[in-house]
């Protein structure tokens, strides 16, 4: 008997299979991480390949090349050389490759990646005895894949909404004013910048798409949740807007494909993997989504809970019934449930930023730059700062910005007031700006916690004081990973006919990490309201430069 992705996993089908595990990818912007979960969701394995440590020949900074102020890339080719590198590290594990049932993944959003036209036959005859990366080097149209750090298509967008009836209209169908990252844009900007390279392209996917597309040995559907990401997708009738298409480039329906619910069984994995790894034929790819709808998969979020993601970003998500856009902020399909949606918040300057800073103020240690923080009080004698190494999302400023108690613009601060003045700058402005969008945090909500950064259990500790509310933290921080492989148990039990929290409810694992400081909100409430009057004044000066 074959065994049937929509089949109950009984042994009865695939009696080989009994330990069946589940791997899930997170192609993320620093690095490849992999995680193996086990018919328990308990975590059996975890590998990690760092882009900028172990694929220097790529020489990238966090993971990316910085080409200009608002223009960032990466080689989408670096990123097949971390899967073979990341297959490799499998392998040495001990992990059974032939006891993996299904394989997800996630990738970090809107990035693009142009196919070559004669790429998709290369895809399906891949040959087991050579590296991934020898066999498609010659595949991309575009070498450096534009990503989601690029700010470079304002033209783009401003032509975009204009094309559509104005922002409030673009937001309305594809759930997001025109952002420069968004892939729609950067799709447009090719075609107007390099129409050679547009028209030698038979298929652009996204980095979750691609990476996907690298296990299945064809080219996969781009998933309705990181599909939300491109300025392009109707998100209620989940099929590409024409009006949005057209204003984009020219036969992009046609090189996109056709956009899929993000628990599809794609196929089976790539007969490359059965022999070069030994991988059963019939385990399933199930489709790949974007970084921050797997963290959401990743992790049981109850109705009110706020995500906040500390990795190379900063984001903030939530769960929502009902699709309501706004002109700041996103709203994306949900990942799990066809009919629900999810709400995001992104800063540019995250990790990256928090890293300059501890170099410059803690001789890059995270630990002197937790005693620092922690030696200086709430409120911070009343100093704020902004730090925005590339030009941020929300809002679009740049620079760093530094102001005393009465307000007055200075020029520096003392190590330990920089280092708080980051931190609780950063969550500052993301308090303002999801109230702004209506998220409300507030007694008997949690915060939980994930990414790289919320190991620092002072960081986590000023998140709870700004928010005024507790802050959890799960047992793996890398929780995109980790949804990954959730999503592919999902994915396999059948997606369309299996409800996600059925399979992911006996994981209950989250850990009280902070509680609100007693005079928190007496402190921070006032201090909201000062950063929001810094932050106009901020973006007065930069709109000021500008003209
Ligand atoms: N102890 C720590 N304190 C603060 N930040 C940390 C700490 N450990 C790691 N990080 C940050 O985590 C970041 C990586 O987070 P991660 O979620 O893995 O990023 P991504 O998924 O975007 O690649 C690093 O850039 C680093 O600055
Ligand atoms: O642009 C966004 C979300 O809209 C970013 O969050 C990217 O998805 C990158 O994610 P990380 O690598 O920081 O997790």
């Amino acid at each position: 008997m074959t065994c049937n992705a929509n089949m109950a996993p009984t042994g009865d089908c695939c009696g080989e299979w009994n330990d069946k595990t589940y791997l899930g990818f997170d192609f993320s912007t620093q690095q490849l991480k992999a995680v193996v979960i086990n018919e328990n969701l308990e975590v059996k394995h975890e590998v990690t390949v760092h882009f900028d440590s172990e694929l220097p020949e790529f020489r990238t900074h966090g993971g990316v090349q910085k080409v200009d102020n608002i223009t960032v890339t990466a080689p989408s080719i670096m990123w097949v050389k971390a899967v073979d590198l990341v297959m490799e590290k499998l392998k040495v594990t001990g992990l059974d490759l032939s006891t993996v049932a299904a394989v997800s993944g996630a990738g970090q959003q809107h990035g693009s990646i142009y196919w070559r036209k004669g790429a998709q036959k290369i895809l399906k005859n891949l040959h087991p005895d050579k590296f991934l990366h020898e066999q498609l080097q010659s595949c991309f149209s575009v070498r450096d894949s534009p990503i989601w750090m690029d700010g470079s298509t304002t033209t783009q967008c401003l032509a975009l909404e204009e094309a559509l009836g104005g922002a409030q209209r673009l937001a309305e169908l594809t759930g997001s004013r025109a952002y420069e990252r968004f892939t729609g844009n950067q799709i447009a900007k090719l075609f107007e910048t390099k129409p050679e390279s547009y028209k030698n392209t038979e298929r652009v996917s996204l980095v979750s798409s691609f990476a996907a597309s690298l296990f299945l040995g064809d080219y996969a559907a781009i998933d309705f949740s990181d599909g939300s990401g491109m300025n392009l997708l109707d998100i209620r009738r989940k099929d590409w807007a024409d009006e949005c298409l057209n204003a984009c480039a020219p036969d992009l329906r046609e090189k996109l494909g056709k956009p899929v619910p993000s628990y599809t069984v794609l196929g089976n994995i790539s007969p490359y993997y059965v022999e070069r790894y030994g991988f059963n034929e019939e385990c399933k790819v199930v489709g790949f989504t974007g970084d921050n709808p797997a963290s959401l998969a990743g992790m049981n979020l109850k109705e009110g809970d706020v995500v906040v993601s500390l990795g190379t970003s900063d984001t903030l998500f939530l769960w929502l019934k009902e699709a309501r856009p706004d002109l700041e902020g996103h709203i994306l399909c949900n990942p799990v449930e066809k009919d629900d949606y999810m709400a995001l918040l992104c800063f540019k300057n995250g990790s990256l930023t928090r890293e300059r800073i501890r170099n410059e103020c803690a001789d890059g240690s995270w630990e002197l730059f937790s005693e620092l923080l922690e030696s200086t009080p709430r409120g911070n004698f009343g100093n704020i700062g902004m730090y925005f190494d590339l030009i941020e999302i929300i809002p679009t400023v740049y620079g760093d910005h530094r102001f005393n108690k009465n307000g007055e613009e200075v020029s520096r601060f003392s190590k330990e007031v920089e280092v708080r003045a980051l931190i609780e700058g950063q969550f500052l402005a993301k308090r303002v700006h999801s109230e702004n969008l209506g998220f409300s945090v507030g007694p008997g909500s949690r915060v939980l916690a994930t990414g790289g950064a919320s190991e620092n259990s002072a960081i986590l500790q000023v998140l709870a004081d700004i928010f005024s509310t507790s802050v959890y933290v799960q047992d793996v921080s890398n929780s995109s990973a980790l949804g990954s492989a959730f999503r592919a148990k999902h994915g396999f039990l059948g997606g369309d006919s299996t409800k996600f929290a059925d399979v992911i409810n006996p994981v209950t694992n989250w850990t009280l990490a902070a509680t609100p400081s007693p005079d928190a909100a007496e402190i921070y409430n006032p201090m909201v309201e000062r950063y929001k009057r810094l932050e106009e004044k901020v973006i007065a000066k930069h709109s000021s430069m500008k003209n």
